[in-house]
């Protein structure tokens, strides 16, 4: 028995797994998990619950159509063909075995989030130690193990000219696939019981009020085509805007995100339609702007494999800083305000253009990316709080979240990678930019709608009097500015500058850039300017400029003086398993990782290394060190990244390098 694991890929068209299972006519289970694992980590919604669901009845759909070549007898009641199910991968792989022994495992890779990655090891040493071989499909064209930063374009570039995947002969593969009825947690149903999940709380185990996107491939072409089509020409003039970004961008992102269409689908669409626009250019006609929005278009699908490549390069960014000099920054006492927080999550900051991009993703689960990129801006430099509590909030109400894109884009825009131009946006500028009128604003701030224009971006400016008789009285009907906008972002842009400056962050941030930072000559655009960590990490500032660390940080960790015996890595033993390409039968991204962690530990352990030799003009011999508190001997969760360490005397997380400070883990 084959099992094709459907994980973000639920689609026919150009799916390797489901390709190569139907070539050899053996019987196949379509597989599809909902694992209690994965469904406790904080990122899940309901909305993403939802929309694979659909996607799922759309393939189940299409299998009967394909089977049964007459639109009347597609109407279904419940899965006759996927077989989907509540339970751990592992359980589930352990029965199916049991039942019909395995004779291949067939996914696609997954560039995923801490706890997937964790899974994925599971399932790897479950194949090898059952002899079973489990074979990944690459679908985004990152590469596992890449060795070089230079390289990627290239293998790239070689990933997604290849044909796609041929679709299977439908008739034949329904002949091939057996449903497994008996499996545990078995869902044959066609509405899914959200209710059921009870790993989500149950705040988030609801759809979005108007989500407009519905999932499935069907849906994925209707929206591809219309973009290539028809919305395309204007890509690049509306993309900023969020009143004409909803229609002008491609929309693609939930389905590109959730595998209901492949990457190399719609790139080689897009090059289809670029060759047919260049003829009729040729041939004198019209074309209007319809290059070069699709231009514009594809540096951005472009854009897709080089965020997630570096998530696959560095698993760790999701619980860490990628440069390690910003690690404490936003993360000192008193920095987290649970007030701001709420405040900016629920929309409600008294910031008028903040607060409808806010509510609009609440209440549809899309926004586009000059606006995210501005609520975070907004919420880690004027409220200085720390991205990775954020990034959970964001990620459920991004219907299309991605880990590959969604973490790097968090720490770009936060300003902690170390290679791109810190980016602070001006929310009340950007909202008379790109919002002149506030019909964004009323649509979504609703209590703001009778708000003359000239005050809609800043309605505590209206007097009195008008906010009375607009029914908006600022301070009880609407917040009043929770913060003071150019104070707070100047306080923050210096507090950044300061770490920037120092000259180990730049030796640090060189590195990262070696490692992740694009070689394209669209790196401007895509990830702000040159980093100055290349041309100018071993120029020296003036000295009497530079704080010092203990100045900027005030890190306790200097107070306490640090044992380095706690800043060894966590151990990450590779595992076996095939690689689509058949190159090499290690598991890649396991030793990926633990020479990345290896690589970011010791960056951090130098930096601090040196910082104990400038601050007591000599490193600490061991006999000076601190002894570790002997009265822990219990495992103890991180504060900033909350991991679970199981080294009881550890000074440090092992995931994120925090400061396990006295009292506070
Ligand atoms: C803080 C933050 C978090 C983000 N998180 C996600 C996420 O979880 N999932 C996600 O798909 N996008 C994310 N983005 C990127 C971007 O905002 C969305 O891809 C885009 O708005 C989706 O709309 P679209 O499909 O119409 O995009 P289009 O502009 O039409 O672009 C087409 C496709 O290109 C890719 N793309 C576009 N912009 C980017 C970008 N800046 N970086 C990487 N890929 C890009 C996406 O796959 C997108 O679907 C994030 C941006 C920010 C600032």
């Amino acid at each position: 028995m084959d099992v094709v694991w459907l994980k973000r890929d639920v689609r026919l068209q150009d799916h390797g797994p489901l390709s190569h299972a139907a070539r050899t006519k053996n019987p196949v289970i379509l597989l599809f998990l909902y694992e209690p694992d994965q469904l406790v980590e904080p990122t899940v919604h309901g909305s993403h619950l939802l929309f694979v669901h659909e996607g799922l009845v759309d393939l189940e759909r299409q299998l009967l159509l394909q089977q049964h070549h007459e639109e009347e007898k597609t109407t279904i009641d419940s899965f006759q063909y996927i077989t989907i199910s509540h339970c751990s991968a592992i359980d589930a792989f352990q029965f199916i075995h049991r039942k019909y022994t395995i004779h291949r495992l067939l996914a696609h890779q997954e560039t995923g989030h801490w706890q997937s990655f964790m899974r994925d090891k599971q399932v790897r040493k479950f194949c090898r130690s059952n002899s079973i071989p489990f074979t990944e499909f690459n679908q985004t064209g990152v590469t596992r193990c890449l060795k070089s930063r230079d390289d990627f374009s290239a293998k790239f570039q070689a990933f997604i000219s290849q044909p796609q995947h041929s679709t299977p002969d439908m008739p034949m593969l329904c002949q091939q696939i057996v449903q497994m009825k008996d499996i545990p947690g078995f869902m044959p149903n066609l509405t899914l019981p959200l209710d059921q999940f009870s790993e989500i709380p149950n705040s988030h185990r609801q759809d979005r009020p108007d989500r407009q996107q519905k999932g499935g491939l069907t849906k994925a072409c209707a929206t591809l085509d219309s973009f290539l089509s028809e919305r395309g020409s204007k890509f690049s003039q509306g993309i900023s805007s969020p009143n004409t970004a909803w229609t002008t961008c491609s929309r693609l992102s939930p389905y590109l995100a959730w595998g209901h269409i492949s990457h190399r689908h719609v790139v080689h669409a897009l090059k289809q339609r670029q060759e047919q626009l260049r003829k009729m250019n040729q041939q004198g006609r019209n074309i209007g702007t319809w290059l070069k929005g699709l231009q514009a278009f594809s540096s951005r699908v472009h854009w897709r494999s080089h965020f997630i490549q570096k998530l696959e390069s560095e698993p760790t960014m999701e619980k860490r800083d990628l440069c390690p000099a910003y690690q404490d920054l936003r993360r000192r006492n008193g920095d987290w305000n649970e007030e701001y927080y709420q405040a900016w999550a629920q929309g409600k900051t008294g910031f008028p253009f903040v607060d409808a991009c806010m509510r609009c993703l609440l209440q549809h689960g899309w926004l586009n990316f000059r606006m995210r990129a501005m609520l975070v801006s907004f919420a880690t430099y004027n409220l200085w709080l720390d991205w990775k509590k954020l990034a959970p909030h964001l990620a459920r109400v991004f219907l299309d979240y991605e880990p590959g894109i969604h973490y790097p884009q968090l720490q770009m825009q936060s300003g902690t990678t170390g290679i791109n131009a810190m980016r602070v946006y001006n929310t009340t500028k950007q909202g008379k930019d790109h919002d002149t009128e506030g019909n964004f604003i009323r649509r979504y701030v609703t209590e703001l709608r009778k708000v003359p224009t000239e005050y809609i971006h800043e309605p505590s400016k209206m007097p009195l009097s008008l906010q009375q008789q607009c029914n908006v009285v600022v301070g009880r009907d609407y917040p009043k500015p929770i913060v003071h906008e150019q104070e707070s972002a100047k306080v923050a842009k210096k507090k950044v500058a300061d770490v920037k400056r120092q000259s180990e962050t730049r030796s640090m941030a060189n590195q990262v850039y070696m490692k992740h930072g694009s070689r394209s000559r669209g790196r401007e655009e895509m990830e702000g300017r040159k980093p100055k960590a290349l041309s100018s990490f071993v120029e020296r500032d003036d000295p009497s400029n530079q704080p010092t660390i203990t100045t900027v940080f005030e890190r306790s960790m200097l107070k306490q003086q640090v044992s380095f015996e706690g800043w060894k890595q966590v151990s990450l033993a590779g595992s076996t398993t095939v690689c689509e390409d058949g190159a090499n039968a290690s598991e890649n991204r396991s030793k990926s990782i633990a020479s990345d962690e290896e690589m970011a530990t010791n960056a951090v352990d130098n930096s601090i290394k040196r910082h104990f030799i400038s601050m007591n003009g000599s490193e600490q011999t061991g006999a000076k060190r601190q002894k570790p508190n002997p009265t822990k001997t219990s495992s103890w969760t991180c504060r900033a990244c909350t991991f679970l360490n199981d080294k009881p005397l550890g000074l440090v997380c092992s995931m994120c390098s925090t400061m396990r400070h006295k009292g506070l883990c």
